[in-house]
């Protein structure tokens, strides 16, 4: 079908871009129509492998120096991955010293395995062997590229000669182990480098011809790594190709199918799942998607994923920051902070409507805890827009509102209860949220909560003229109105009021109403709304007093904090005077 044969309604409106795309051709479907990957689910973790220390480390503008490399190394140990590719060894000599300080050092725990990565080149190979003299256990990992395009320019050669660079690589591994490595056990794995691009015949070829010379059995695995070395189509489409081959294959009890999906097209993560789904056993991948271009799948992602779905990663995430940091120091290179889990902003919203939500979503996790009576970390998770909760990976819920011109009463709300233990009224909220955006529409940007606090102290709680509250008395007898008794400053000049109403609000409002000056000021107070809460449990607790008040046509909200109750609902009402 040309562009010309689609339906009038499914044509673009745009205009031509003039981008040279006929230069590109379309990936050819797999021919795999009783495909059973779609109906798949992940239920359990597959065996990891880093190769930050390898992929990771050649893509690096600075490579790590050793100690970096050091401290990637302790890292990836303490998060718990087993299988880690150390390095080149024969591509200089730091990786090599590296490789020989981590076996001198005795820095590989019992159950962590490394591995190291070489070309079929015989040189080469035995270099590699020589690094791992010493070490109890190990992994070889060998490539060479097979795809036409290789073939045919990086090789110049043919299809049986690429299959001998690889069969002849294997046995010249195995014999410079045989020499140099007797007390190792040494894993084997091999990687028909390009798999993605290669046709899919040829490279189960080359690689049944490897595992005939390694002859995996029990106990003696093969690894075959099916590298989406450069990606180049739709996830589906790695997906069917590992689904055929892993179908196919000979031996399948004792390979294990490893993949290696690179970002080429921003899909590794989605190509590694659907991946997975068609059978493989297990991942390579680095910390952030580091890598060649545009990097590594990210193994962050994909085992944050399958903790979003209720699977154990085997990996701990507990302290992402942590986990980020040390890759930013290693790599020297940023993580974004939009990056899945763990970037700057991942769990931060700044839109009104998603503060909102968010707000309400926590409240009522922590009225279901107090309901049923359990620690809210004992809840299933659930609240809106935010697929895990933060403090799983160690974050707090302090970013996760952040208030700009974008927010709304909610974000507003939410910090000033969140940071001051302030739960304001839903028409106070409105209120107050209108007076910071006047100033984030004024000033741009992002307001923090020290900045919203000030505005809300100044708007509502520091306003001492014309109105100051100094001293209050009360007395009620059962049955009767309240008698008040308060000193109060009206613009600087010291007045003791006194009133009488149902309660001590309507007491002082009678009191104020009836001052000399309340007509020319136009103080014709009535109070509409009140709420009150605790700001803090025990004996010397705060409380906070909220009244919505009509002053002559305003109306607006006074809030008052004090340790004692009647005092606060007082100084509300001063703060709503005050600001009319
Ligand atoms: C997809 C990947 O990420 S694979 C890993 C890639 N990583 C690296 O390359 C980092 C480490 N590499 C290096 O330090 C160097 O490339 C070395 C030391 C390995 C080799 O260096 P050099 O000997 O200078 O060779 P060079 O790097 O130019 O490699 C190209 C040669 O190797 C051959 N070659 C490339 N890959 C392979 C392979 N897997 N097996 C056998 N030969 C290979 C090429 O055909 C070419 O041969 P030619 O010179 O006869 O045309
Ligand atoms: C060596 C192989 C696995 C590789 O890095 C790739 O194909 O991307």
């Amino acid at each position: 079908m040309t562009q010309h044969d689609v339906p009038a309604r499914q044509r673009s409106q745009q205009k031509p871009s003039g981008m040279p795309f006929e230069r590109y051709r379309a990936f050819p479907p797999i021919d795999l129509p009783d495909r059973t990957w779609p109906s798949q689910t992940i239920t359990h973790a597959p065996r990891w492998l880093s190769t930050d220390l390898r992929d990771g480390n050649q893509a690096l503008i600075d490579p790590m120096s050793p100690a970096r490399k050091m401290k990637m190394f302790d890292l990836l140990v303490q998060m718990g991955y087993k299988e880690i590719e150390v390095g080149f060894p024969s591509a200089s000599e730091t990786d090599f010293s590296f490789v020989r300080q981590l076996i001198e050092g005795d820095r590989i725990p019992d159950d962590v395995t490394i591995s190291v990565l070489t070309q079929a080149r015989e040189d080469l190979i035995e270099r590699s062997v020589q690094s791992l003299v010493g070490v109890p256990r190990a992994n070889i990992h060998l490539y060479n590229a097979l795809a036409p395009l290789f073939r045919r320019v990086v090789f110049r050669a043919s299809n049986d000669e690429v299959k001998d660079i690889a069969v002849r690589g294997t046995e010249i591994l195995m014999k410079n182990v045989e020499n140099y490595l007797d007390a190792t056990v040494i894993g084997y794995e091999y990687s028909p480098e390009i798999f993605t691009s290669t046709e899919l015949p040829f490279s189960l070829e080359v690689c049944e011809a490897v595992s005939d010379v390694w002859q995996p059995e029990d106990g003696r695995e093969i690894i075959l790594n099916l590298p989406a070395t450069v990606e180049v189509a739709t996830p589906n489409v790695y997906a069917d190709q590992i689904e055929w081959f892993s179908r196919q294959l000979t031996r399948r009890e004792n390979t294990v199918i490893s993949l290696h999906p690179h970002n080429d097209r921003g899909t590794a993560v989605a190509a590694t799942e659907l991946a997975m789904m068609a059978g493989a056993d297990r991942v390579e991948g680095c910390l952030f998607g580091h890598g060649e271009r545009t990097g590594n799948v990210c193994l962050v992602t994909l085992g944050m994923n399958l903790f979003s779905q209720g699977i154990d990663p085997q990996i701990d995430f507990s302290d992402i920051d942590e986990v980020r940091r040390t890759v930013e120091y290693c790599t020297q290179l940023p993580v974004h902070p939009r990056h899945p889990y763990a970037g700057d902003l991942v769990y931060t919203a700044f839109s009104g409507s998603h503060q909102d939500a968010i707000k309400k979503g926590l409240e009522d996790l922590d009225r279901q805890a107090a309901e049923q009576d359990v620690p809210v970390e004992r809840l299933p998770w659930e609240a809106p827009y935010l697929p895990i909760d933060p403090h799983d990976v160690g974050r707090t819920y302090e970013a996760v509102i952040r208030v700009n011109s974008q927010s709304g009463k909610g974000g507003v709300a939410y910090v000033l209860k969140n940071e001051h233990k302030l739960d304001l009224p839903r028409r106070a909220q409105i209120e107050f949220s209108r007076v910071i955006q006047e100033r984030t529409d004024a000033e741009g940007g992002e307001m923090t909560p020290d900045a919203i606090w000030a505005v809300f102290r100044a708007e509502y709680l520091d306003r001492e003229a014309p109105l100051q509250l100094e001293s209050v008395h009360t007395s009620s007898a059962a049955g009767e109105k309240d008698q008040l008794v308060v000193g109060v400053r009206v613009d600087g000049e010291v007045r003791t009021l006194e009133g009488t109403g149902n309660g001590p609000i309507a007491a002082f409002v009678e009191a104020i109403n009836g001052l000399e000056v309340a007509e020319e000021r136009g103080w014709d107070v009535r109070v509409l709304d009140y709420a009150e809460h605790a700001l803090s449990a025990g004996g010397d607790a705060y409380a906070a007093a909220y009244v919505e008040c009509a002053v002559g046509d305003q109306v607006l909200w006074g809030v008052g904090v004090d340790p004692n109750i009647v005092t606060a609902s007082l100084k509300a009402v001063v703060s709503a005077v005050n600001r009319a």
